[in-house]
């Protein structure tokens, strides 16, 4: 597969995971289209940093962030099937600030969707929250939501779990609980591993992780064989991933605002995917933690299942101090400006023991969705590209609702066009 072009290469990658929905001429048009969108020829490229060590830049898609990798692609591939259908759908998605931008710009026009994104409300840097509500789609309904984005994802799991609610709209999600999220993002740790000489040679990731989908991909691509080292979880101050990994422990503690904001989590939804697989599939034990998690905030790990987790993950996190070093020492040492959250895991894949295994961190946002910590840091203030000149002089539309299940239910009923 080495020295194929990043489409040519999603195909081959995503081609197992297909069923027979879709032809192969019409997948390869939606490949193709989803990736024309990106700004870099090599689409997700790998830049050297250090000796040994590589910065894989996701971020030069339509919206900055490694969601345009998936998101540009589910988009492309849910119109075409719903179409296929006859079928119409509501999308509902939580966002700590990414994923709905890049849902947004994905969705937005599309006849056969409308698309509601909740946010934590006064909690998503200013482009983060322009790239939402400045999109005039009628399709589009952005909601600040009065809560943090823990909130906005369990609500989203609520209406999920209300059968007739979910039937009554025909909801579909756009986050990472959404399978063909994660496949898109397995795409990307074969492209880097094999342009630094996978299969024949061994690399690691290090994956800034709040949600735990990106990291997850990379669990997945190990499991389809290709030789990964190591998988380091890279957190902020909301580090109960690295206290995990630690203690043995998932305890819950109160959501801290941070320069990171995407990773401002405490449930870190896929850490449930990861914890069937090291169980073994067992169905049981990962119930026994979820209900510990909904009734306690806390569960403890069977020692089998943490001895399976370590032994492919690593797991420590940057405070905020740690982080801004890293932004300024990385302009002053490469003249390489990057954003908080890729800052975290190069802070934290440098506490590594030098190895001879290349180490490749995942950058996962431009450092202009989050001007002001990238300017506190270093004295610069990335710009933003030009395709996004005048972002933030729009016109933003929004509502302001309450972390009510029922309150938003109400508002996606009536503003959607899939009821009925
Ligand atoms: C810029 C950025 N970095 C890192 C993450 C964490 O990724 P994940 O939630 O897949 O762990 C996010 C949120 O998804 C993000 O937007
Ligand atoms: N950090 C994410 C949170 C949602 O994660 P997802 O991968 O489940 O979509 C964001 O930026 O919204």
């Amino acid at each position: 597969m080495r020295g194929l072009s990043y489409p040519e290469l999603a195909i081959r990658v995503l081609t197992p995971f297909l069923g027979d929905e879709i032809n192969e001429h019409d997948f390869r048009k939606i490949v193709e289209d989803a990736y024309a969108t990106f700004r870099h020829d090599a689409v997700c490229p790998l830049v050297q940093s250090d000796e040994n060590s590589y910065i894989l830049e996701l971020f030069h898609g339509p919206t900055l962030a490694f969601k345009d990798v998936a998101m540009q692609f589910l988009a492309r591939l849910m119109d075409h099937i719903l179409e296929m259908r006859g079928q119409r759908a509501t999308i509902v998605g939580a966002t700590s600030g990414d994923t709905g931008g890049a849902a947004i710009d994905a969705f937005a026009g599309r006849d056969r969707t409308d698309i509601v994104i909740l946010f934590p409300h006064g909690r998503v840097s200013p482009v983060q929250q322009r790239q939402m509500t400045t999109i005039a789609a009628p399709n589009v309904h952005a909601l600040a939501i009065e809560g943090n984005f823990d909130d906005c994802q369990n609500m989203l799991k609520d209406m999920f779990n209300d059968h007739a609610f979910r039937d009554r709209v025909a909801l579909s999600g756009v986050n990472s609980i959404n399978w063909a999220r994660i496949m898109a993002q397995i795409v990307y740790y074969f492209s880097s591993a094999l342009s630094l000489g996978a299969p024949d040679r061994k690399v690691s990731f290090t994956v800034p992780t709040g949600n735990f989908g990106d990291i997850l991909a990379g669990y997945c691509a190990k499991r389809m064989g290709l030789p990964i080292q190591s998988l380091g979880i890279a957190t902020n101050d909301n580090d109960i991933l690295a206290r995990t990994l630690a203690t043995g422990e998932y305890r819950m503690e109160g959501v801290v605002a941070t320069t990171s904001p995407s990773m401002d989590i405490q449930i870190s939804s896929n850490f449930e995917r990861l914890l069937f697989e090291a169980s073994g599939r067992n169905a049981a034990e990962v119930r026994r933690y979820m209900n510990g998690l909904k009734q306690n905030g806390a569960f403890k790990l069977e020692e089998k299942t943490l001895a399976t987790v370590r032994a492919d993950f690593t797991a420590r996190r940057a405070t905020e101090a740690e982080a801004a070093a890293t932004m300024k020492a990385g302009l002053e040492r490469n003249a390489y400006l990057m954003d908080p959250h890729t800052a975290t895991a190069v802070h934290v894949a440098a506490q590594d023991e030098k190895s001879a295994t290349p180490m490749i961190v995942l950058s996962t946002a431009h450092p202009a969705k989050f001007p002001a910590a990238v300017k506190d840091a270093t004295g610069v203030a990335p710009a933003l590209p030009t395709w996004l000149d005048g972002l933030m002089d729009r016109t933003e539309t929004y509502e302001v609702l309450p972390a009510d299940v029922a309150t938003v239910k109400e508002y996606v009923e009536r503003n959607t066009r899939a009821a009925g």
